[in-house]
């Protein structure tokens, strides 16, 4: 039987959403997570720290796991100020602000509609030192949905990491070789995280033979060289890369539906899928790198120490998984994974 032991991993982008669903997020992403990054798109979205810190005991009321600790972040919008941030990063409880451009992805809405808007949070950001996490995508109608983080790479973020040569900045859910080469050229204080499904999947997943609508998510998956730029990246031992799963619920319903929405769930099986990609690269010994040591450094936060076994034995995934009054259809569903994480 083969085994893989690991420092305990951390998510650093999880979507576990509010109120009945709560409980069956947070248990599946505690189950060996130590520590994950909890996005802010709610609705209405956590724009500051009190919100954030009731976010943060809504979700430990129903965390059980002796292990799992949510790190809080803000939701940027036009009206975010210095003192928002001062505060945020005082609290100890928020580690990061999220920049989610108005109408790029799923509960967008209230994002920041120019990024000069915030170009005096950002410097305030940079002297807090707070990480700025960025859903990287232009929202213009004429740009093309494949085409989308390449030019938010060349229009803003460029200039954005020349302004504020020391911000801390994650360019989050990376689906392109535009954003790896960017990462990868760009100075230690910029990063990425990579999904497991932009690992496992590319278009041709999602569109032959039928539109699967569980692999759609933003950014949405890329032609096949994207996603072998990706395997590169993530497998290569580079600490600019690092595990984020973004896990994103959506009802059974509301993703099969004539206008579904983008985001997938991974959180049932997060390292179990991550390892079949780093296994079929060769490149098992790169896993606890990327999973469990890139991610803590680069936010400054010490490592876990203490760590889990992964066993490779087989296990089918549920159709559908308990979400709220509803159901999620998490990916894989009906199929076998190879790896499992022993209890
Ligand atoms: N990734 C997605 O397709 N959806 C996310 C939002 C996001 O991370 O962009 C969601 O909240 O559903
Ligand atoms: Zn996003
Ligand atoms: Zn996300």
């Amino acid at each position: 039987m083969t085994t893989l032991t690991i420092t305990r991993p951390d998510d650093w982008h999880v979507h576990l959403r509010d109120g009945n669903v709560l409980e069956d997020t947070v248990r599946d992403i505690g189950r060996y997570f130590g520590r994950a990054i909890i996005m802010p798109n709610l609705v209405p979205p956590v724009m500051n720290t009190d919100q954030a810190i009731e976010y943060y005991e809504r979700i430990q009321q129903v965390n059980s796991s002796k292990t799992f600790e949510p790190l809080m972040v803000l939701y940027l919008t036009d009206s975010t100020t210095s003192d928002d941030i001062r505060a945020a990063k005082a609290s100890g409880k928020v580690f990061a602000a999220k920049l989610y451009p108005a109408g790029a992805t799923t509960n967008s809405a209230s994002g920041v509609t120019d990024i000069k808007n915030i170009y005096s949070v950002l410097e305030t950001m940079q002297e807090e030192d707070l990480p700025l996490l960025l859903h990287g995508e232009v929202t213009d109608s004429h740009i093309d949905i494949f085409d989308r983080e390449k030019e938010y790479i060349e229009r803003i973020l460029k200039p954005v990491v020349a302004k504020f040569p020391t911000l801390r900045i994650v360019l989050e859910h990376i689906t392109t070789k535009d954003a790896v080469d960017f990462v990868n050229q760009a100075g230690s204080n910029v990063a990425a995280t990579i999904t497991a499904h932009h690992l496992l999947f590319n278009r041709n997943h999602m569109l032959v033979g039928g539109i699967r609508p569980h692999y759609f998510c933003l950014p949405v998956l890329k032609r096949n060289i994207h996603q072998q730029a990706l395997i590169e990246a993530a497998t290569s031992g580079s600490t600019k890369f690092f595990l984020g799963t973004d896990s994103a619920p959506h009802t059974k319903e509301a993703k099969e539906n004539a206008c579904g929405c983008a985001g997938s769930y991974t959180a049932h099986a997060a390292i179990e899928l991550y390892a079949e990609v780093f296994e079929q690269e060769n490149a098992l010994d790169k896993l606890e790198g990327f999973a469990s040591f890139h991610g803590p450094d680069f936010y400054q936060l010490p490592r876990n120490n203490d760590s889990i076994t992964l066993v490779k034995e087989s296990w089918s995934v549920p159709a559908t998984m308990p979400f709220g009054d509803d159901t999620v259809v998490p990916i894989r569903a009906g199929e076998d994974i190879q790896w499992q994480v022993k209890a």
